[in-house]
Order: structure tokens, then C-alpha cells, then sequence
């Protein structure tokens, strides 16, 4: 399934498929010689059936943390064995101050995300340190600080080409007999348009226009994901050679590399010109913004900046994608909200919405925050990689190489926060005065608190405290005025409801590229 949303040609796929293989047995038989001494402690089935849940999780994730979170009993952590490790599950708040108060070198995001991604055969040879310490802060001040205070520059021209591309790929899709209802393959529209947005915002309009580079921008992100997970699951001593000859085969990072680097290169030359006092062009995006916040006694090469622009694409643009599509599967499936987000669009102008850096339309916001709160792409979220034994006030233990992580799926239904938690009201984040003013259904009017869709007091879509995603501002504005556009200009439907529309992949839910919408241009 995986399988289909890439595109490889097929001898690639035959290789791929035996590296997924090689992968599966070479790990079955590291678990079971690792495990003697294990073995002979407990017996053989219990070991066997823990065996086997540990490898039903790549396909059940989601279930099984959400049995485990049942069984534990609230606020209680609990361990779930994935193949190639074992997780701490938290889902108190309190633990979960503990884990953001623990240093770099005890528990670090960048470790887990290394693990995750394999940036070393994933990203060019980009090795990351296992702690991320001063050497972040570029990347962080630019994107929670830079980007968001650009944003009301920023996002006119962003709405303007996601606009322009999102009609120009609509009304080029199949039409059915009516003549003017479209059936296009919305997951992959709203792909490209999020990449466009990204490449706007990260590396100026030349790139996002270059097509040959978006076209491996995209294909780097499938790829990513398929060669961090093959590696994830072959032992040691295979992922070096294994890891070195996809990488060859599956080259879209060094595209992208290539394309950034003369583009990297040459506004380290402009910054060196201006600060002798030369005249040189001006630009406003995060390549611009990484390289001035770099530290002035040892400035950037442009090789560094290039390596942090591709990490960051990576995990901006799938996430960002797929929390927006389930967004608009929700519009289709509670269409009773269409109407009065409607008319907050009409009534408030996009011109508002950008001056305000995205902040506006709240019952938007709030309907975002409660379709990532009933259907999160994630099941967890604050992952830490323990670097030195970390242990919980409760004396809850997490070894050297473990991961920490929060359940955040299990918390977002936790009925002591959000009242009948498995309902979608859609407005229930949003304030009753200014949903009264849009419109006066009473089934509109409960709420619990309101609250942003950018707050990370109760929930954990955006991770925890220092770590927490410094691109949710960004990535926040964005969703919304790509759901804008939508609403404003179509009336959407599923075109079967009841089909599955995603499949699990360990933590992680992805839409099926293939669920139909049909989208009917307003009068
Ligand atoms: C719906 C979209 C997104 C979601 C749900 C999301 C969620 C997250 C989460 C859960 C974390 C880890 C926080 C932690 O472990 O405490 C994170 C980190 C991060 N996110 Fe996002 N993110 C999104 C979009 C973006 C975008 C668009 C950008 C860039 C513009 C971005 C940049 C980052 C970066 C750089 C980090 C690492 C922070 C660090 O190392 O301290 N994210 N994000």
C-alpha cells in the first residue's frame, strides 16, 4: 500500500520491496539471537506474543497505544514494544513538565528525530549531532520569530499562488455529467500546493517556480520516509551499505541539494558585500533569515544552510499536507459547518486575515483544532530519545537509546478536558459570543474554553514547551487560508462517505491518495 504513493520506476520498486524483506527477517532473527537470556527468564510464547504485537504495531500503532492508554488508567505511563525499540507512553501533564525539564544530553528530540529520519543516508550525508544545544537557534529564531512576524508580508503572495494553482489543477480534473462538478485527487493537490507555499516561504519565488526542483522536492518527502523506514528496521551492521546504495538509487536529496547550493552560496557572497557597505538585492525568506542568524564570530557555510533547509522541508510539508486534508474530510462530513464558516470568510477579507498574520477567522480555527483533535495524524508526540538513564517522579525508568513520548491521541479524549469527547463540535473551541454573531443554531453554541489552534496548553499536536514546533504559526496560516479558498469557492462532498480513508503506519495515519471529493464551483 505504502508502495503506491511512490513514484519509482518499477525495478526500484523490486529492490525496495527486498531491502523491506531483507528488513523483516534480518530483524526476526536479531530479535531472537539478542533475546536468549530473555528467553530463558520467561516463557517462549509470551516472549513470542510480545514478538509479534511489537511487529503489529507498524500497521496498528494508533490501536494498540490506545489500548495500552485504556489499560494504564489515566495519567499513568505505559510501555509499548515497537520492533526495533520500546516506548515510555506519558499522558500526564505533570510528567510531561518533567520530560521538557529534562536537558539536551538526558533526553533529546534530535536523537529521536534522527532515528526517524535517518538524515545521513536521507538528506545528503547530513550527519546530525545527537543534541541539538546553540546550534538550533538559527533554525528556531527563524522560524518562530522571523516567519512569523513576515507573515502578514508573506502570506498575500502565498494565498495569491496557492489560489492560482489549486484552480488551475481543479478545473483540470475529470468533470461529471452535470459538466461542472470536478472528481480531482485532492491529496495530491493539496501536496503541491503546501510544497509551493513552502518553497515561497523557505527559499524565495525563483525555486518555488523551478518545476524540475519542485518535482524532486516532493518526491524527496516519499522518499525519505521509505528509505528512514528500511533502515529503521534492518540491524547494524546492513543499514551502512543498505542505507549508501538507496540513497544512490534514490537520489532526490542530492537534487535538491544541488539546485540550493549555488542559491545558498550566493547570498552568503551578497551578505559578505552588504556588510561592506555594498548594494546588494533584498530577500525575505528563511534562507535569508537562517544565514543572518547564524552566529557572527563563525558565520554558516552555505553547505550548512542548504542542510538545515532540507530537514526543515521534510518535516514541514508532510504533516502540514495531511492535517489538512482530514481537515477538509471533515468539512465534507459535517457540511453544517460549512455555511457559517462561510460567512466568517466573506464577512472578514482575506486583506484582514493577512494583516493579522492568520490569526482571524476563529471559528475556522477552532473547527481545525477539532478535526486534529478526533482524527490526529499523530498518535503521539514530544518524542525523546533517552542519551543517559531518565527516570519519572514516579519512578517510571527509561534506558539509554528508549524513547519518551505523550500520548497524544489518548489525550485528546480525555473526557475531564474536552466534554463528550468523541463528539465533533466543531465550534467547541471557539468563543459563543462570536459563534452567536455567525449564527444562532443552538447545537452551534456549546464549547468547552475557547482556545487557539496554536496553544500548547491542552493538547499536544504541537509537542511540549522549548521544543515545541516553532512553525505552527506559520503552518497554522497556511491551513487556514488554504481551507478558505476551498470553502469560498466550492461546495465538497466525499464521494463515499463510509470508505476508509486512511491506513496506519506506527504512529502515524495517512490519507488514502485515492479518497474521492468532488468539488461543485459556487455560483
Ligand atoms: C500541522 C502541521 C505541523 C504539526 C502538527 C507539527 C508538529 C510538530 C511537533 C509535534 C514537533 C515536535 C515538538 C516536540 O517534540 O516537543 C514539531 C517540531 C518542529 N516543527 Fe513542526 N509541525 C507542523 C508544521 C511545521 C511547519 C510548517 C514547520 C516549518 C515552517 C515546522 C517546523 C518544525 C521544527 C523546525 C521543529 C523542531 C523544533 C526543535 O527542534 O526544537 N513544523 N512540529
Amino acid at each position: 500500500m505504502l508502495l503506491n504513493t511512490f513514484s519509482t520506476g518499477g525495478e526500484t520498486e523490486g529492490f525496495v520491496l527486498s531491502c523491506l524483506s531483507l528488513a523483516i527477517v534480518f530483524t526476526l532473527v536479531n530479535i531472537v539471537t539478542s533475546s536468549r537470556t530473555w528467553l530463558v527468564a520467561h516463557s517462549p510464547i509470551s516472549f513470542l506474543k510480545r514478538r509479534a504485537r511489537a511487529w503489529l504495531f507498524l500497521f496498528q500503532g494508533p490501536k494498540i497505544i490506545e489500548e495500552e492508554f485504556n489499560k494504564a488508567g489515566p495519567g499513568k505511563p505505559f510501555h509499548i514494544d515497537v520492533p526495533e525499540n520500546r516506548y515510555v507512553v506519558v499522558s500526564s501533564w505533570k510528567h510531561i513538565k518533567e520530560i521538557d525539564s529534562a536537558p539536551d544530553h538526558v533526553l533529546s528530540l534530535q536523537a529521536a528525530a534522527k532515528q526517524l529520519l535517518q538524515p545521513k543516508h536521507t538528506m545528503s550525508s547530513f550527519n546530525w549531532m545527537d543534541k541539538r544545544g546553540a546550534e538550533g537557534i538559527p533554525l528556531i529564531r527563524t522560524l518562530r520569530v522571523m516567519l512569523t512576524n513576515h507573515l502578514p508580508e508573506v502570506l498575500p503572495q502565498i494565498r495569491r499562488s496557492m489560489s492560482a494553482l489549486m484552480d488551475n489543477e481543479i478545473d483540470s480534473a475529470p468533470k461529471l455529467e452535470d459538466g461542472k462538478t470536478m472528481t480531482p485527487k485532492l491529496y495530491h493537490i493539496i501536496i503541491k500546493a503546501i510544497a509551493h507555499s513552502n518553497a515561497l516561504a523557505f527559499f524565495g519565488e525563483d525555486l518555488a517556480k523551478n518545476g524540475k526542483f519542485m518535482k524532486a522536492a516532493m518526491t524527496f518527502i516519499e522518499q525519505t520516509l521509505l528509505i528512514a523506514e528500511i533502515l529503521r528496521l534492518l540491524p547494524q551492521f546492513l543499514s551502512e551499505p543498505i542505507g549508501k546504495f538507496l540513497s544512490n538509487k534514490l537520489n532526490s536529496s542530492s537534487v535538491i541539494f544541488d539546485t540550493l547550493l549555488p542559491v545558498a552560496a550566493e547570498r552568503v557572497d551578497e551578505y559578505a558585500r552588504a556588510k561592506l557597505g555594498q548594494k546588494v538585492p533584498e530577500h525575505k525568506d528563511c534562507m535569508q533569515w537562517i544565514m543572518e542568524s547564524a552566529p557572527r564570530n563563525s558565520p554558516w557555510t552555505a553547505e550548512r544552510i542548504v542542510y538545515e533547509l532540507i530537514a526543515l522541508w521534510f518535516g514541514s510539508v508532510h504533516i502540514t499536507s495531511t492535517t489538512v486534508c482530514f481537515a477538509i474530510h471533515d468539512l465534507c462530513l459535517h457540511p453544517e459547518y460549512v455555511e457559517p464558516l462561510r460567512k466568517e470568510i466573506e464577512a472578514t477579507g482575506w486583506e484582514t486575515f493577512e494583516k493579522s498574520g492568520g490569526k482571524c477567522f476563529p471559528l475556522l480555527d477552532s473547527f481545525m483544532k477539532e478535526s486534529a483533535r478526533i482524527t490526529p495524524v499523530e498518535s503521539v508526540s514530544t518524542r525523546r530519545m533517552a542519551l543517559e538513564p531518565f527516570k519519572l517522579s514516579d519512578g517510571t525508568a527509561v534506558n539509554p537509546g528508549e524513547w519518551i513520548v505523550t500520548a497524544a491521541r489518548g489525550m485528546a479524549m480525555d473526557s475531564s478536558v474536552f466534554s463528550k469527547p468523541t463528539d465533533f463540535q466543531g465550534f467547541r473551541f471557539a468563543d459563543p459570543a462570536v459563534v452567536a454573531k455567525i449564527d444562532s443554531r443552538p447545537s452551534f453554541s456549546a464549547g468547552d474554553k475557547s482556545s487557539d489552534f496554536t496553544s500548547i496548553s491542552d493538547w499536544q499536536l504541537w509537542g511540549t514547551g522549548r521544543c515545541a514546533c516553532p512553525g505552527r504559526f506559520y503552518a497554522t496560516a497556511v491551513m487556514k487560508a488554504m481551507l478558505g479558498l476551498l470553502i469560498a469557492k466550492y461546495d465538497m462532498q466525499l464521494t463515499d462517505p463510509g470508505a476508509a480513508r486512511y491506513f496506519a503506519w506506527r504512529t502515524f495515519i495517512y490519507p488514502f491518495p485515492g479518497t474521492k471529493i468532488s468539488l461543485t464551483a459556487r455560483e
